[in-house]
């Protein structure tokens, strides 16, 4: 029989460590061809869930399958490919050795050439691997981690600590794999990756998925425009309530309204004559990203929470606006954080 399962099904996972509900009842399925971003802040449980995925850690609760298996049959079977941050090459061999070496230990490798490649350091074969560059030495680990054929390729952030040149020519490297029909989960802090690089994003804050759609999903989840102006020393009474918007925030002078409707929003503050310095842009990911991320993100959890991870009207409840890919409706509606979005 075909197996048709998904690429990856994390089914309410749970995992702590000590007080630290690192990732708080996660639900993810990813398709079989699909290029995911995984974003979140420092310690929002990215690296934890990758973990899990590969089966190198087991959840506290829930379940994780690849390929409708656990995680070490299709590890196993060569069917995944991971670039994880701490993997360093085994110095003195040549690039063509190592990937060599590494493509052997798979059941139906790719030809070394191929992987060297794909990975855009086809003319580095004969160079030693302690004598690469940093963007040259994270293209080989993609080189070894896509040697096995894998299906799908997990990467940790992949581009940390890499120029933009280096950053372009791995991005290229890693959309010639994901054209192949592959599956892609890369996690990484750069909010622009995400949104050229990836179909989906899913945002974690605190354990948990807060937003998961496109890009430009997620923007208009949280307020499809920006629309500010000079308050001029006035207030921001009533602006809450002004037509389309849905959220309201002070930067310095400034009124930041976000708006579903901006033409409405903005006859409304002509008619209050409130239209100093008035600007009007569309929502960036990076808005969407903070307003559905918590700053607190590194503090430690509350152990009264209980370990099934569930707590109830607090903050680390399903933001508002989160939104969905394929229309599920696991988003809740949020409570207790700063401006709802609708
Ligand atoms: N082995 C561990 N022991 C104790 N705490 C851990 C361990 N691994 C992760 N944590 C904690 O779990 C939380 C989630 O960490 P995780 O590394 O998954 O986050 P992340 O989103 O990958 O962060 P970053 O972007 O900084 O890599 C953090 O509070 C972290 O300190």
């Amino acid at each position: 029989m075909v197996n048709t399962s998904p690429a990856v099904r994390l089914t309410a996972v749970h995992k702590r460590f000590g007080a630290v509900r690192a990732v708080a009842g996660v639900d993810l399925e990813i398709g079989r061809g699909e290029t995911l971003a995984l974003l979140g802040r420092n310690g929002a449980g990215k690296s934890t869930t990758i973990g899990l995925l590969l089966g190198l850690d087991q959840p506290d609760g829930g379940g994780v399958e690849l390929f409708g298996g656990p995680p070490a049959r299709a590890v196993r079977a060569g069917r995944v490919g991971a670039m994880l941050q701490d993997g360093h090459p085994i110095p003195r061999v040549t690039v063509a050795e190592l990937v060599a070496f590494v493509a052997a230990a798979y059941p139906c490798p790719m030809p070394a050439a191929e992987a060297l490649e794909l990975a855009g350091i086809g003319a580095l074969g004969g160079r030693r691997v302690d004598r690469l560059s940093g963007g040259q030495a994270q293209r080989l680990r993609f080189a070894l981690a896509v040697a096995g054929n894998p299906w799908l390729i997990v990467l940790d952030e992949p581009t940390a600590a890499l120029d933009v040149e280096a950053r372009r020519a791995f991005w290229r490297a890693m959309r010639g794999y994901a054209a192949r029909g592959n599956t892609v989960l890369f996690s990484t802090h750069y909010l622009e990756e995400a949104d050229e690089n990836a179909d989906r994003i899913v945002v974690m804050d605190r354990g948990r998925i807060v937003a998961d759609g496109s890009g430009e999903r997620i923007k208009q989840a949280v307020g499809g425009t920006l629309v500010s102006f000079d308050l001029a020393g006035g207030g921001t009474e009533g602006l809450r309530a002004l037509p389309g918007v849905t959220a309201v925030e002070v930067r310095g002078d400034r009124a930041l309204l976000r708006s579903g409707d901006s033409d409405a929003t903005v006859l409304a503050l002509a008619a209050a004559g409130r239209v100093r310095r008035l600007e009007v842009a569309p929502a960036r990911l990076e808005d969407a990203f903070l307003s559905l991320t918590d700053p607190m993100a590194d503090a430690p959890d509350d152990p009264a929470g209980g370990p099934d991870g569930e707590r109830t009207g607090d903050r680390a409840a399903g933001p508002p606006g989160a939104v969905r890919a394929k229309g599920t409706a696991r988003g809740r509606a949020g409570r207790g954080r700063k401006e709802p979005v609708r």
